[in-house]
This record gives structure tokens, sequence and C-alpha cells, in this order.
């Protein structure tokens, strides 16, 4: 199951979150080894990206973002994804 997920990142200010990012880019890197986190995309201009996330469960999803080491500081939007009928993928 596909999920394109938001994330936006605020980080309270004076707060020193060096190990966490560290943290958060090794267990992405993780993930993305792992054919879990299939797109990672910065959003132009802010602290947030967009995410594809290929799952079996929604309870799944759930433990991955709720355990992402900058998930504290997080908004996360969440929208699962269905095949499109005109995507050439699909013919
Ligand atoms: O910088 C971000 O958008 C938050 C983040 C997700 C994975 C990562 O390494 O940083």
């Amino acid at each position: 199951m596909l999920f394109h997920v938001r994330m936006d990142v605020a980080i309270p200010p004076g707060l020193d979150v060096t190990d966490r990012v560290a943290a958060e880019k090794a267990r992405a890197l993780e993930l993305q080894r792992a054919g879990v986190w299939v797109h990672l995309w910065r959003i132009v201009g802010r602290y947030s990206n967009f995410s594809v996330f290929d799952v079996a469960t929604n309870d799944e999803l759930h433990d991955i973002l709720s355990t992402l080491p900058l998930y504290p500081f997080m908004k996360i939007e969440v929208t699962p994804l269905a095949t499109h009928p005109s995507d050439l993928a699909a013919q």
C-alpha cells in the first residue's frame, strides 16, 4: 500500500537537535534501502518534505512515523494512494 506523507518539522528555538537529525537521517536511509520509504523530496523553502511510503498496513505506517527521531517535532499529513486508470504504468 502506498501512502503520500507530508512532514513539517518545527524545532523549538534554542533546542540542540544535532543528534536527533543525524538519527533521523540514518533511519530514513535504512527505510529507503529496505524499499519502504520510496520517495523523499524537500519542499522548496520549507523545513518539510513530501514522501511516499510502501507498507503493508496503516498500523505499520503509523509505527514507522511515530518512531522517527524527529517525530516529536513534526506535523504529519498522510494521504492513501490508489492506482489511477490513466497512469501509463497501469496500462
Ligand atoms: O528534513 C526533513 O524533512 C525531516 C527528515 C525526514 C528524513 C530526514 O532525514 O529528515
